[in-house]
């Protein structure tokens, strides 16, 4: 069988941020693979860097120092990668299939073409029927997932979600993690998912990676062999429990 290459490499990511204190030290020393169509979530303490390394790989933000390759001849970040964010950050004043082609409007696509591939990914994330609604008129939950049609419309290759559910409640939370592995199954993504939720992450991924407090580095990177697809039963299972209890003790959280 032929080697699988990572679709992305991240080798010494480092990010200082000068402010008016001086230099902050947000990514120490951060190293980790991706391959094509894993699910990798990354979990670690508030303000070690998560949302600073996406917005990295996103090209949002400069480096300070260290390698990201890609496996691919020019990768372009606009096009191949798809953010999700904590806030569903809809246009009010457009109406849902509008804000699924927004990436295509800011990427100068052919519209046209592009509107049936928005209503098939608003059929994908539950949403048949509420092309013509506006934001308003749908729950947090649907306004998120609108935000996960409007992420894959341009078809990249890899999804950077920075804590999607995290302003979700408990219920509906449950069922866009159900959602969010059906989605990434049939739309076949590579998913690079930030999240504070230790058993939302063993639940939802292939692969943990844990990163340690300010100046963040990896402590851990967790292999997750839980079946797939999988159901809320996998949550019963002891191996489960041992995998969240892993990365309790990775965090020093006893
Ligand atoms: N533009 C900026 N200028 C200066 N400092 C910044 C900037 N952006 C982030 N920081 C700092 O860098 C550190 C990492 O921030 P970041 O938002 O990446 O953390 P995080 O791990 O995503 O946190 P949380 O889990 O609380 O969302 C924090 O100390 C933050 O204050």
């Amino acid at each position: 069988m032929a080697e699988r290459k990572p679709l992305l490499s991240i080798r010494n990511v480092k990010k200082i941020f000068k402010t008016r204190d001086g230099e902050l030290e947000a990514l120490g020393d951060v190293s980790f693979d991706v391959y094509p169509g894993e699910f990798v979530s990354i979990v670690g303490p508030s303000g070690c860097g998560k949302t600073t390394l996406l917005k990295i790989l996103a090209g949002l933000l400069l480096k300070s120092g260290g390698a990201i390759e890609v496996d691919q001849a020019n990768f372009d970040p606009a096009r191949e990668v798809g953010f999700v964010f904590q806030k569903a950050l809809l246009l009010y004043w457009r109406k849902i299939l509008d804000n699924v082609l927004l990436p295509v409007e800011i990427l100068k696509m052919d519209r046209a073409p592009m509107k049936e591939r928005a209503r098939d990914l608003l059929k994908l994330v539950g949403l048949q029927g509420f092309e013509q609604s506006y934001p308003k008129e749908l729950s947090g939950g649907m306004q998120q997932r609108v935000s996960i049609a409007r992420a894959l419309i341009h078809d990249p290759k890899l999804l950077l979600m920075d804590e999607p559910f995290g302003a979700l409640d408990a219920i509906t939370r449950e069922r866009m993690n159900l959602e969010l592995l059906r989605i990434w199954e049939e739309a076949k993504k590579t998913i690079l998912f930030v999240t504070h939720g230790i058993n939302e992450a063993v639940f939802l991924s292939d692969r943990i990676i844990v990163l340690s407090a300010r100046p963040s580095r990896m402590v851990q990177a967790l292999d997750i062999n839980l079946p797939r697809p999988r159901t809320l039963e996998v949550r019963t299972l002891p191996e489960f429990g041992q995998y969240a209890l892993q990365i309790y003790n990775s965090l020093e959280i006893r």
